[in-house]
Parts: C-alpha cells; sequence; structure tokens
C-alpha cells in the first residue's frame, strides 16, 4: 500500500469514527445488520456509522492502566517477550515509550504511529485494550532489582503443578484484549513489531470470550466447562474493591502506586473426563448449577452462597470440597482476586481430547494475600482439580496507568 492509499484509508477510518461520536443511538440501530451489510457494501457507497461494538473506546490513559477493570473482550492475546542480549534499561524505556504510543493510538482507533498492515483499516477501536507488565527478569536485565517488588518473588511450586518453563514467565508481558479479532491481531502484530531488536516473544496465547450482544442482556461469561464463571468477583462499587486489586498510594514500592499484580495460568480442562460427569456431579464439584450459576445452597446467581446450608438427608448443600467452598474469601483469611480470564482453544491433542481450557488471569493488590494461599488450598482440596491442569504460570508487576505525556512505566525507568 502506498502513503497516499493509507493515508485516505485512515481518513475514512477516522470519519467513521466520527459519525459515531454524533450518532451513538443511530450506530445502535445498525449494529443487528452491520454484518450482512459489510460484507456486499460497495467501495463508492457513504460510509454509514459503526456499530456500537466498533465504536467503543477505552481510555488509555488514566490512573490505571487499561484491561483490568475493563469489560472482558470477545478476542484476547498475551504475549510474554524476553529482553534481548544487550538490550538494558535504556532500549526498555524506549520500548515502553513506543509500545505506550502505539497503544494510545490505537486504542483511539487511530493507525500504529509506525503505520501498519491494514488488517483495522475499516475497523472502530472495538474495546481494544493493551496492558502491559513486568516479570522479574525485567529486573536483573535492566540493572533494576533494587526497585524489584518483594511481591514479585517466584510463586510457590504447587504439587499438582505440571509447567512448562517455556510457556511461563518472562521479562516483559502484554495482554490484548477487543470485541474484534482483527483489531486484536492488528494490535499484537504491532506490540511485537515496536519490539524488534529489543525483545523477542518468549510465549503467545490466544483466548476467546462470548461476544458482546450474543446474549439478549449481559450475562456473566461461560467458561468451556459450560459453568457461569465471575459471579462472585470484586466488584468496582465494593468498597474494598481497590485495596483487593491496585497497590496503594506510596506503594510498596512508590513506582507500583495504582498498580496491581496479575497472575497468569494456562489451565488445561479435561473436558473429555468432564462431559461425562453427570449435570449432578458437574454442579457438586463447583457448588452452584450450571443453568443459572445459583448456588446449590439456593437463591439465583447473585443469592450470596450459605456454605452452612444442609440437604434433606443431612449433607451439606455446597461440599466440603466444592470449587466455591474451598476458594471463598471467608475461608481463605479474606483472600480475594479479580478474575479476568479468556478460554483458549489449540485444536486437539494426539489422543483426540481438545487442548483447551481457561488463560486465567488473576488481579490482586498483592498476590501473596490473593492467588497464592488460595492455591495452596485448591492444590489440596478441591474437587475441581481431578478435571484441569495447571500447564504454564506467570506473575507480573503491572504499574499505574500512564498520565498524558507519559509512557507505562516511566516512574520505574526513569524514577
Ligand atoms: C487460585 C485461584 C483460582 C483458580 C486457579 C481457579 C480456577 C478455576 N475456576 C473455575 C471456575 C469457577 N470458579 C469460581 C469461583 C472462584 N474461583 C476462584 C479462584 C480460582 N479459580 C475464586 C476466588 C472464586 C470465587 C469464590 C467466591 O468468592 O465465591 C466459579 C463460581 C462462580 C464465580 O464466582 O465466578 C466457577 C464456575 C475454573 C473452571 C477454573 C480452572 C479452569
Ligand atoms: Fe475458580
Amino acid at each position: 500500500m502506498n502513503a497516499k492509499n493509507e493515508h485516505d484509508l485512515s481518513l475514512t477510518r477516522r470519519r467513521l469514527l466520527g459519525t459515531v461520536g454524533a450518532a451513538g443511538a443511530t450506530g445502535l440501530a445498525l449494529g443487528g445488520t452491520g454484518g450482512a451489510l459489510g460484507q456486499s457494501a460497495a467501495q463508492d457507497e457513504p460510509p454509514t456509522a459503526l456499530a456500537t461494538v466498533g465504536s467503543t473506546e477505552v481510555a488509555f490513559h488514566g490512573k490505571h492502566q487499561p484491561g483490568i477493570t475493563t469489560p472482558l473482550q470477545a478476542h484476547g492475546h498475551l504475549v510474554a517477550f524476553d529482553l534481548a542480549s544487550g538490550a538494558g534499561r535504556k532500549e526498555a524505556a524506549a520500548l515502553l515509550r513506543r509500545w505506550s504510543r502505539t497503544a494510545s493510538a490505537l486504542m483511539a482507533g487511530d493507525p500504529a504511529p509506525d503505520g501498519h498492515s491494514g488488517v483495522a483499516l475499516d475497523a472502530g477501536p472495538s474495546s481494544l485494550t493493551v496492558t502491559f507488565g513486568f516479570g522479574r527478569g525485567f529486573f536483573s536485565r535492566t540493572g533494576l532489582t533494587a526497585q524489584r517488588p518483594e511481591a514479585l518473588a517466584p510463586l510457590p511450586q504447587f504439587s499438582r503443578d505440571a509447567l512448562d518453563e517455556k510457556r511461563s514467565n518472562g521479562d516483559l508481558w502484554v495482554q490484548i484484549g477487543a470485541d474484534d479479532g482483527l483489531v486484536a491481531f492488528h494490535a499484537l502484530r504491532a506490540v511485537q513489531r515496536d519490539a524488534a531488536g529489543t525483545a523477542r516473544v518468549r510465549w503467545q496465547m490466544n483466548g476467546f470470550n462470548r461476544a458482546v450482544g450474543a446474549t439478549p442482556h449481559p450475562k456473566t461469561m461461560r467458561n468451556l466447562m459450560g459453568q457461569v464463571d465471575g459471579t462472585n468477583n470484586p466488584k468496582p462499587s465494593d468498597s474494598d474493591f481497590d485495596k483487593r486489586v491496585f497497590v496503594p498510594p506510596g506503594g510498596p514500592p512508590g513506582w507500583m502506586e495504582d498498580g496491581s499484580y496479575a497472575v497468569f495460568r494456562r489451565i488445561r480442562m479435561l473436558l473429555d473426563n468432564w462431559d461425562e460427569q453427570s449435570l449432578a456431579q458437574q454442579e457438586k464439584v463447583i457448588g452452584r448449577r450450571k443453568s443459572d450459576g445459583a448456588p446449590l445452597s439456593g437463591g439465583t446467581e447473585t443469592t450470596a452462597v450459605n456454605m452452612e446450608k444442609r440437604k434433606a438427608d443431612g449433607g451439606l448443600a455446597i461440599a466440603a470440597d466444592a470449587h466455591v467452598r474451598v476458594t471463598a474469601p471467608d475461608t481463605n483469611g479474606g483472600a480475594a482476586m479479580l478474575r479476568r480470564s479468556f478460554s483458549y482453544h489449540d485444536g486437539f491433542r494426539d489422543d483426540g481430547s481438545p487442548d483447551a481450557g481457561l488463560l486465567f488471569v488473576a488481579w490482586q493488590a498483592d498476590p501473596l494475600t490473593g492467588f497464592v494461599p488460595v492455591q495452596r488450598k485448591l492444590d489440596s482440596g478441591d474437587a475441581l482439580s481431578r478435571f484441569i491442569r495447571h500447564e504454564a504460570s506467570a506473575l507480573f508487576a503491572v504499574p499505574g496507568g500512564a498520565g498524558e505525556g507519559e509512557y507505562v512505566g516511566q516512574r520505574l525507568l526513569e524514577g
């Protein structure tokens, strides 16, 4: 594509976005037919407003990075990088500056600053978020070990872990989410191109969730076991939400103020075994009804779980090893985390079983009071553990959001 064409196309894209800003309701009304029209639209037809899905924009600049409290998107890419040999603090700072510029442009629906492949030209920002984190190795490679947070201590080894080191950890981490698959891929590619010469991809995984508009009204996600998953997540409206999810003012360390820690686990689901279980057995494993996520102690999805409730036969309504009992904050000294995961499917294994499961991402102010105590308990007494395998793991320090004119991680790299 020559420079002029690129410019014209990007203008078209910006004009489409602008149209929606002035006519959001029209965009909504058009949403239902957008797919069919999109396929047959002639080049010379006047542009119509983007559907809500395409026009929705998430702010890049702010107190916290995007992609933590942002509603889950339909498409996700997780990618970890290792710094190239010879790349130190200066090169890392330049990379974070490039990445921030790219993320800020793409999230606003603008072309990538260093040119682009055209993949996302016709689409709006589609709720794109790009989130950056630092792994433990980053600090030694950049001479910043004095700034390394205590909270980045390696996660303990859990007895059931079957971790693949090549798909675990990493110096840098980028989480990408968008409600359009091309927009998400475009961002992934731009991030990878920006890294050339400074960092190389260590591992990369692709995930998905239910698409916006697939249900008659917004609903909690389902995972690939078919369970309603995310019901008892901390809510931004909870009085202790910030305390649980974000590093408080002043840190420690100071540069992590308003940041969060992301625990990543690739968890394969043994779906063939799972599917052999009766509905009653599946529900007992979790402690919630499969159809609507209501606790087996009664009520609806959002009713508080009653751990004491007994069935007519005297047995516990929520079994002693039910996942919701083992993970409940009350049984873990208040430990809580914000789970924001993507499902994945990487084809079928040699034995014919799906290579599918959860790209589990949990956000917390401190993994030692969030993920770690809960996973310790799950490791020894969770009914769900018979149906899952933890195959990869990582922990990243995700700094606070960049202010206008700032790049992500600037307080660490220039502090
Ligand atoms: C260490 C943390 C957790 C891992 C790992 C984990 C894996 C995992 N979970 C499900 C499905 C469900 N989890 C649910 C609740 C739930 N899970 C965790 C933690 C981990 N889960 C917590 C803290 C909670 C909430 C507990 C509470 O406060 O009640 C549920 C129930 C619905 C919900 O509240 O989200 C489901 C379903 C899978 C399939 C899985 C690994 C593949
Ligand atoms: Fe869970």
